[in-house]
């Protein structure tokens, strides 16, 4: 099993552009199953998780091709995947790929409203918590689904369609108000979202829907509203940037020191976490493509923060601006609210010498003036990228096991990262 190994102590300087957003392409690769004509996307990153959705949709009978980057792309990392989903064979998501990856499950909304039936297993992802899918139930039982539970898997059928119908989440759900947009594209009628989520892949997604002929207003606001139509066409898109892969390089270079330019991505897409970068004492300033990020000399202050939905600080930062706090000069809280269980990157950040005390949803972190490397295990994906920021700043050598969380969401993570300067690398085995 591969290894990222780590020599702390080198600032971060240069450029680092910035992927296409998984949390992103997942529902754009999803949406082409509501159509029989080809979806083009641009930016993909080249992850696991995205290779283990083309596994799913090459289950299904979905046709695809890859290319590398468009003409004109600015990012010089990503690819082109072309998707058909002409010939459906199957609407049947197995276990055995759908436990890798919580987004799989999104399969069921273009399913059910194309084909009139789904049945998909039962979730995976990162362990973060239950992780319950009630809301994306509820709202296809809204839109008209029959749903049944069968040996761990849901059953959603629909022979006479979906019509359109007014859904109130009781609480901010990313992955139910994409289902529930992709399956309001083709009911019959208006449906109306509310407590919609606003984080900006949902932005993405709806815009990627609205050029394959969808009727969508309202989206990035709590209410979104979308009239049905009966089929919806091919059409071309580019992935938005990665905000979070954005968020995580920027605490990178305010934890190692040094300056860097973050190229192919929008400071209004993590507004939050840069506003806290700068109470902690980096400098922000917007570039013409992207950030740029700086902290020279200067120490770190504690700065506490809230996790919540968009635009609020996001959960897939906390654990990174965690380990940065252990090296603040006091004490901050860190308050999970989104997640139960996203507090693994705890115990593994102490064995490098950081000092947390866990009370409930709050982790409390009294910075140290030194972290001393280590060899750590990556839980989950963000968990794991919170090492290797504190791994860039550990006397010694710091050793992260299980990097395949890593790559599940972070392109080309060492090399971006030795070429502003990092001593790390990839040892394969
Ligand atoms: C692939 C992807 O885009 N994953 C992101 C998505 O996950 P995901 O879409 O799974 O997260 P949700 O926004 O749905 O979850 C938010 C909260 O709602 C709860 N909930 C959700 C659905 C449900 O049916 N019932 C229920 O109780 C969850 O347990 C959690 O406490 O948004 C999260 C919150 O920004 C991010 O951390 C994940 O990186
Ligand atoms: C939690 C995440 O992914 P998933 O929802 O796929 O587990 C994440 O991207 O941080």
């Amino acid at each position: 099993m591969d290894r990222i190994r780590i020599r702390g102590g080198a600032p971060l300087n240069g450029l680092i552009p910035i992927s296409g957003a998984k949390n992103a392409a997942l529902p754009l690769m999803i949406a082409s199953l509501l159509t029989a004509d080809t979806l083009e996307l641009g930016n993909v990153p080249r992850l696991a998780d995205i290779s283990s959705l083309l596994r799913i949709m090459s289950n299904f009978g979905v046709d695809h091709s890859i290319a590398g980057r468009r003409p004109g792309q600015s990012s010089e990392t990503g690819q082109t995947i072309r998707l058909t989903a002409k010939n459906v064979i199957d609407t049947t998501a197995p276990y055995e790929l759908v436990s890798t990856m919580r987004a799989s499950f999104w399969v069921i909304a273009p399913l059910v409203a194309r084909f009139g039936h789904a049945k998909v297993s039962m979730p995976g992802g990162c362990a973060i918590g239950t992780r319950p899918v009630d809301l994306l139930i509820m709202a296809l039982a809204k839109l008209g689904a029959v749903i049944e539970i069968e040996a761990g898997y849901v059953v959603a059928t629909a022979p006479k369609g979906l019509r359109g119908a007014e859904i109130d989440f009781p609480k901010v759900t990313v992955g139910g108000t994409h289902v529930a947009l992709m399956a309001a594209t083709l009911a019959q009628g208006t449906t109306v979202i509310r407590n919609a989520a606003r984080e900006p892949e949902v932005v993405d997604l709806a815009e990627c829907l609205i050029k394959m002929g969808a009727k969508i207003q309202g989206a990035g606001s709590s209410e979104i509203v979308i009239e049905g139509v009966t089929s919806l066409h091919g059409a071309s898109h580019d992935v938005m940037p990665d905000r979070i892969e954005t968020g995580t390089y920027a605490m990178a270079v305010a934890m190692t020191g040094g300056d860097l330019v973050l190229d192919n991505t929008r400071p209004d897409y993590l507004q939050a976490a840069l506003d806290v970068l700068g109470q902690a004492g980096a400098e922000v300033t917007p570039t013409h493509g992207g950030i740029r990020i700086r902290r020279n000399g200067n120490g770190l202050q504690p700065v506490d923060v809230t996790t919540d939905p968009f635009p609020g600080f996001p959960t897939d930062l906390q654990a990174q601006f965690m380990a940065l706090m252990t090296r603040a000069n006091g004490t901050s809280r860190i308050r999970e609210t989104i997640f139960e269980n996203r507090f693994m990157h705890v115990q593994e950040l102490a064995r490098l010498g950081a000092q947390i005390r866990l009370d409930g949803d709050s982790a409390y972190v009294d910075g140290v003036p030194g972290l001393k490397g280590a060899p750590v295990m990556a839980t989950d994906l963000r968990a794991s990228v919170s090492l290797v920021i504190a791994g860039l700043v550990a006397d010694g050598e710091t050793t992260i096991n299980r990097v395949y969380h890593l790559d599940r969401g972070f392109e080309s993570l060492e090399a971006k990262l030795a070429r502003c300067g990092a001593l790390i690398e990839r040892v394969r085995g």
